[in-house]
């Protein structure tokens, strides 16, 4: 009976025998039809895949009732075989739940739990302006400035080093190297190995697609195990500035687990922390050059409330059209376009259907966000849908009532981003600063004609954002050019000859560490 639906499932597709809906499974642009098929078969539906199945949670209450309220049985990982391959097993994001899931995620909450997340806005302030300068100096550039900012304010928190240029060869062997792990993951082979696991037992040059799993593997251990090992020998020699490693060294020599793992729970924090919060500021630019009012009305509140100053964090409270262009943006360009999938530890029943034990469990986070009677008109960018919503992306995410959560970006229950709190900070720092220093405008190509970025046009994988578009960057007026400018110089006081953090800041969370160079 392999490809059948019982009939006790959820509704979908029809399916052919052996492979279900594999041959209905898009080739790109998936979101479109996952959204189509929400519309045709309702908030819950099932996609048969050869010997598994895939459960689509299309409604915010769906997604509430399994995911959040159901999270002791909803928290694992399907096997996605040829993401495992590229991870060597050790990725944090995919890991299925169990021990070493619980352990990591235990450390990792102590660096980026509310708390500890407020005593990074000194690093968050420093790149934000060094990111500034950047838009200033190379607007066309953009994409670049936007990533070593995201990318410092992580190789900073996690490792205790500042990455400096748009240029250095490890940021960009991180985002390319994490491109290629979604292009990877999300294509047709990956689905027909995870489906098949037989397939699995062909060699290497009947699948090609795993040899080069592998080699993406080899090259990312060295990346991510190479920082680590640095930051480790740095930090039992005192040489090291203190940073999320000196808690996962700690949880090392206490638990002895290996250099790969810690290797790849840092790397997992950096790309996490790194591509995620980039792909969001790029598809906020992308919104900006679409939808001039929005940045006409979020200039009249940044002049209101900041007059000729930078915002700061401290201005949140008094900035709600930028709060909901933070949130908007989440909704409009949403990253991880139909979420990272659960899986369910046992079999379930939910509005009267089966859900079996090993399903992949999916939230169709694009027809949530593009639902007309959620969000009406959907494809606008604007940001007044949030304006009586005061809540965190935390407040959101745990409201009682799924209807008042803003955005699912950051997935669910026991699986909860757990950077959201830097994430948000990160974004309305950028956001505001952005809209209050320059104006965002369409190109012009070599006739003189606007060039219209086309908001469809994204990348394919497990995370996605606009594919390169051109946008016409410039300061509002030459004052706040000069204080751009005079921000940033004033930050070097900060800096040591190579650009580093002299003393890091006040408060950080990891008070036992001594460096021997902060005296
Ligand atoms: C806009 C920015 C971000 C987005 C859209 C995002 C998205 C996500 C998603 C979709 C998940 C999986 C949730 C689930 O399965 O239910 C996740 C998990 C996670 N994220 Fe984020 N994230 C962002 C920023 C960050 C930042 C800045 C960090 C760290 C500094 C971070 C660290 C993590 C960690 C540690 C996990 C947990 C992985 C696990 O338990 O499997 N994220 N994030």
């Amino acid at each position: 009976k392999i490809g059948r639906r019982p009939a006790n499932y959820p509704p979908g597709p029809p399916t052919l025998p052996l492979i279900g809906n594999l041959h209905l499974m898009p080739k790109e642009k998936g979101h479109l039809q996952f959204q189509k098929w929400a519309q045709e078969y309702g908030p819950v539906y099932s996609l048969i895949l050869g010997t598994s199945v895939m459960i689509v949670l299309s409604s915010d209450q769906a997604i509430k009732d399994l995911l959040d309220k159901r999270s002791n049985i909803y928290s694992s990982r399907p096997d996605m075989y040829l993401g495992n391959i590229v991870s060597g097993g050790l990725r944090m994001l995919l890991m299925e739940y169990g021990e070493t899931w619980r352990m990591v995620r235990k450390v990792v909450h102590n660096n980026l739990n509310i708390k500890a997340a407020r005593t990074y806005v000194p690093y968050q302030d420093l790149e934000n302006k060094a990111m500034l300068a950047g838009f200033l100096q190379e607007p066309d550039s953009f994409a670049d400035h936007i990533r070593r900012y995201t990318n410092s304010l992580t190789t900073q928190m996690v490792f205790g080093f500042r990455t400096t240029s748009i240029d250095d060869p490890k940021l960009k062997q991180l985002f390319h190297g994490f491109e290629k792990f979604c292009e990877v993951t999300g294509t047709t082979t990956a689905a027909v190995l995870d489906v098949f696991p037989f397939l699995r037992f062909l060699p290497d040059f009947a699948v090609p697609l795993r040899k080069y799993a592998k080699e993406l593997h080899y090259k990312e251990r060295e990346l991510y195990v190479g920082h680590y090992l640095n930051a480790k020998t740095a930090l039992k020699n005192g040489t090291a500035k203190p940073c999320f490693c000196v808690d996962l060294v700690r949880a090392q020599d206490e638990e002895k687990f290996s250099d790969d793992l810690a290797g790849y729970v840092s790397g997992s924090l950096l790309e996490a922390g790194s591509d995620t919060t980039a792909a969001t500021l790029v598809g906020f630019v992308q919104a900006m050059v679409l939808f001039p009012d929005v940045v006409k009305t979020a200039q009249e509140e940044l002049d209101r409330v900041c007059g000729n100053r930078l915002p700061t964090i401290d201005d949140e409270p008094n900035l709600p059209y930028i709060r909901g262009a933070v949130k908007e943006s989440m909704r409009w360009m949403p990253t991880d376009i139909l979420g990272v999938p659960h899986a369910a530890i046992r079999d379930d029943e939910y509005m009267g259907y089966k859900i079996p034990k090993g399903a992949g469990v999916m939230w169709n986070v694009w027809a949530v966000h593009m639902d007309p009677k959620r969000h009406p008109n959907p494809r606008r960018f604007d940001p007044s849908r949030y304006k009586d919503d005061h809540q965190t992306a935390a407040e959101a995410a745990n409201n009682a009532d799924a209807t008042k959560r803003d955005q699912f970006v950051f997935g669910a229950g026991r699986r909860l981003c757990q950077g959201m709190h830097i994430a948000e900070r990160s974004l309305f720092l950028a956001i505001s600063r952005l809209l209050w220093a320059f104006d965002f405008d369409k190109a012009l190509d070599k006739d003189g004609k606007e060039i219209v970025p086309d908001d469809e046009d994204l990348t394919e994988g497990l995370f996605v954002l606009p594919k390169p578009f051109k946008a016409k960057i410039v300061p509002r007026t030459a004052e706040k050019a000069e204080l751009v400018l005079a921000e940033w110089e004033k930050m070097q006081d900060l800096l040591d000859d190579k650009l580093q953090w002299k003393e890091p800041p006040k408060g950080l969370i990891w008070k036992d560490y001594k460096s021997t160079t902060d005296a």
